[in-house]
């Protein structure tokens, strides 16, 4: 299939998914630059209610800046970005308010701060969002939702500084799941990781996912995180969405940036570990993940 097939492809299925009120995240004609560097330009992108995006390219290629856009934290030149149907671009916080309480976010490394408690770091947003919400009540929510991402409860009064660095990915986790989102932004979860801590991560987003309902934007690069859990993967490159498919769809496009990604040493390797899973669970290999 040529990018050009491929992308006629997905075009039929955004206009069916946008008519059915299937879309989470809409991005049209996106521009963003610092100074002289232009970052993106006519950058489109669909998050579809209730997949996992995960989103790839090089280094420098504008995922964080894309992520940045939609949540409202970096203002484009120029572009269209609308969550749940709701436009975001200019608007006040006050006005997005609304939508804002259904995303949370993990930035790269937890952004956790480092003077308060697990348990204090995941009640920052509720004490914002619900300030009539009681001590009580809040500490009751916090304990819970690090219980959720398999954090001991005794994590809950401990600093970042106290934790291993899997243990800050799941508070930063915690503190993004605190107000029930229906979507959430993951900034490279599993960097850093080691690779049964990282697979346990991958482990427990595929999970909270299927079990809360949510929609996710994934930043990685992590191979194994894109077969094992996405079910579909986005490529920034040349300062916009390249192309965006399943893993196999990708791989049937000739882009020379996807083959060698893919096709390289390190995607065979993540290819073999997915055959290999599905031997093992005596399951045919046919929707590219692990
Ligand atoms: N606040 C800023 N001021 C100036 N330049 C910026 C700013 N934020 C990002 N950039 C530039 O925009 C480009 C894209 O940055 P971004 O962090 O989105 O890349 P990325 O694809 O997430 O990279 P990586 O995979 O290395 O994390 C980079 O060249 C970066 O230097």
């Amino acid at each position: 299939m040529s990018e050009e097939e491929l992308r006629e492809a997905e075009e039929r299925r955004v206009d069916e998914a946008i008519e059915s009120g299937d879309i989470a995240i809409k991005v049209r004609g996106l521009k963003n630059s610092f100074s002289n560097q232009v970052v993106h330009e006519g950058l489109d992108l669909d998050v579809r209610k209730g997949e996992i995006l995960g989103v790839v390219g090089g280094s420098g290629t504008g995922k964080s800046v894309l992520m940045r856009s939609i949540i409202g934290l970096q203002m484009p030149d120029e572009g269209e970005v609308c969550v749940f149907g709701e436009s975001m671009v200019g608007r006040s916080d006050d006005e997005a308010l609304s939508i804002r309480k259904r995303w949370g976010v993990l930035f790269q490394g937890g952004a956790l701060f480092s003077t308060l408690t697990v348990a204090e770091n995941v009640e920052v947003p509720i004490r914002e969002y619900y300030p009539n919400i009681g001590a009580e009540l809040r500490d009751e929510i916090a304990a819970y939702k690090i219980r959720m991402t398999g954090l001991p409860t005794e994590a809950g009064p401990k600093y970042p500084s106290e934790l291993s660095g899997g243990m800050k990915k799941r508070a930063g986790l915690a503190r993004a799941l605190a107000l029930d989102p229906d979507l959430l932004f993951l900034d490279e979860p599993t960097a850093g990781l080691d690779p049964i801590g990282a697979a346990a991560f991958d482990e427990m987003t595929r999970k909270l996912q299927q079990t809360l309902g949510l929609t996710v934007f994934l930043i990685t690069h992590d191979l194994d995180t894109l077969y094992s859990i996405c079910d579909r993967v986005a490529v920034l490159a040349d300062r916009k969405v390249t192309a965006v498919g399943t893993i196999d769809e990708l791989l049937a496009t000739d882009h020379p940036w996807i083959q060698e990604y893919f096709n390289g040493p390190r995607g065979r390797a993540a290819t073999a570990a997915v055959a290999r899973e599905k031997d093992k669970a005596g399951q045919t290999p046919s929707d590219g993940r692990r």
